[in-house]
């Protein structure tokens, strides 16, 4: 399968400090993935240098097979709605469409103007007397119309309350959905990522700690509590997440594509927000996490 992004050994420094490093991904085409991690993680970065808005320090990235920002045909076929999905508070909305247009190749005035409509928007309104929620709606159907192959999204919900959250990820569902679109987004608000994306990208302190299928993820994540143990004895086949003991018990969380049968432990699944969760506690201890989990 194709992958709309593929990175190996991608770095990004900023002065003498990586904002990224030695990132491999192979994110497939035809999903909606979440990008995840806390403040300061590195995903506009990495955000940024798949729009071609920055170049690696180190590595490559190839974003639908091309240099990200490598020509109009490249470029064509991304679609970025920034961080605080960005609008010209001055220009109404029916302005924003005519730029939309003048500015893309492959700009699908009808699909615009139908969603802009159906949101009950007033095209003669300016963006900037428009409520967050709706400024956010105004900035994803302008990513929309572009007719991207791929639409990238820095963090586009994290000023909105609930209500116009959930309208928003409703809408970037549906439009990928209806024109095969695939997406990237990011977000530190797990419970959104668990409500749209079937791909998932746990960043932490510049590094990708896991990424793959939602499903599978779910699906290979397990913690083990049992008698105390030393996490050295685990079977070869079972990658140790974290661990934690008390003078009893030990608790583990464990990546493996094996079944467990190890009787000592009792075994349970894991939730999207537990997985997270787990490879941010590998994060050194001088710097806490500030990943918020909202319901
Ligand atoms: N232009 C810049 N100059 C210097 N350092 C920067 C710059 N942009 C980002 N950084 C640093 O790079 C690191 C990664 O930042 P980045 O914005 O990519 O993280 P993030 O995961 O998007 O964070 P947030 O969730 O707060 O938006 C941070 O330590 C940040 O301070």
């Amino acid at each position: 399968m194709t992958a709309v992004l593929r990175a190996e050994g991608l770095g990004k420094k900023y002065g003498s400090r990586w904002a990224l490093s030695d990132c491999d991904l192979d994110v497939p085409d035809g999903h909606v993935a979440g990008l995840v991690g806390p403040n300061g993680a590195g995903k506009t970065t990495l955000l940024n240098l798949a729009v071609g808005q920055l170049t690696p320090t180190a590595g490559h990235i190839r974003v639908l097979g091309e240099r990200p920002g490598s020509g109009p045909a490249q470029l064509a076929k991304v679609g970025f709605v920034a961080q605080d999905t960005p609008t010209y508070p001055g220009l109404t909305i029916a302005e924003h469409l005519r730029l939309g247009a003048r500015l893309n190749p492959g700009w699908d005035d009808a699909l615009a103007r139908d969603r802009i409509a159906r949101l009950g928007l007033d095209p003669g309104r300016k963006a900037g007397r428009l409520s967050g929620g709706q400024r956010a709606q105004l900035a994803l159907t302008l990513g929309i119309a572009k007719r991207p192959r791929l639409l990238v999204l820095d963090e586009p919900v994290a000023a909105l309350d609930p209500l116009a959250r959930r309208e928003f990820l409703q809408g970037l569902m549906e439009a990928a959905a209806e024109h095969q679109l695939s997406v990237l987004l990011s977000s530190h608000l797990v419970s959104d990522l668990e409500r749209v994306c079937d791909y998932l990208v746990v960043l932490v302190d510049s590094r990708v700690r896991v990424a793959g299928e939602v499903d599978h993820l779910l699906a290979t994540h397990h913690r083990l509590t049992g008698p105390r143990r030393d996490p050295g004895r685990l079977p070869s086949d079972q990658h140790l997440v974290t661990a934690s003991h008390t003078e009893r018990q030990s608790t583990f969380v464990v990546r493996t594509e094996a079944a467990i049968h190890d009787p000592a432990w009792t075994v349970t699944r894991l939730n999207l927000e537990d997985l997270v969760l787990a490879y941010m506690d590998q994060r050194t201890e001088t710097r806490r996490p500030t990943l918020e989990v909202q319901r």
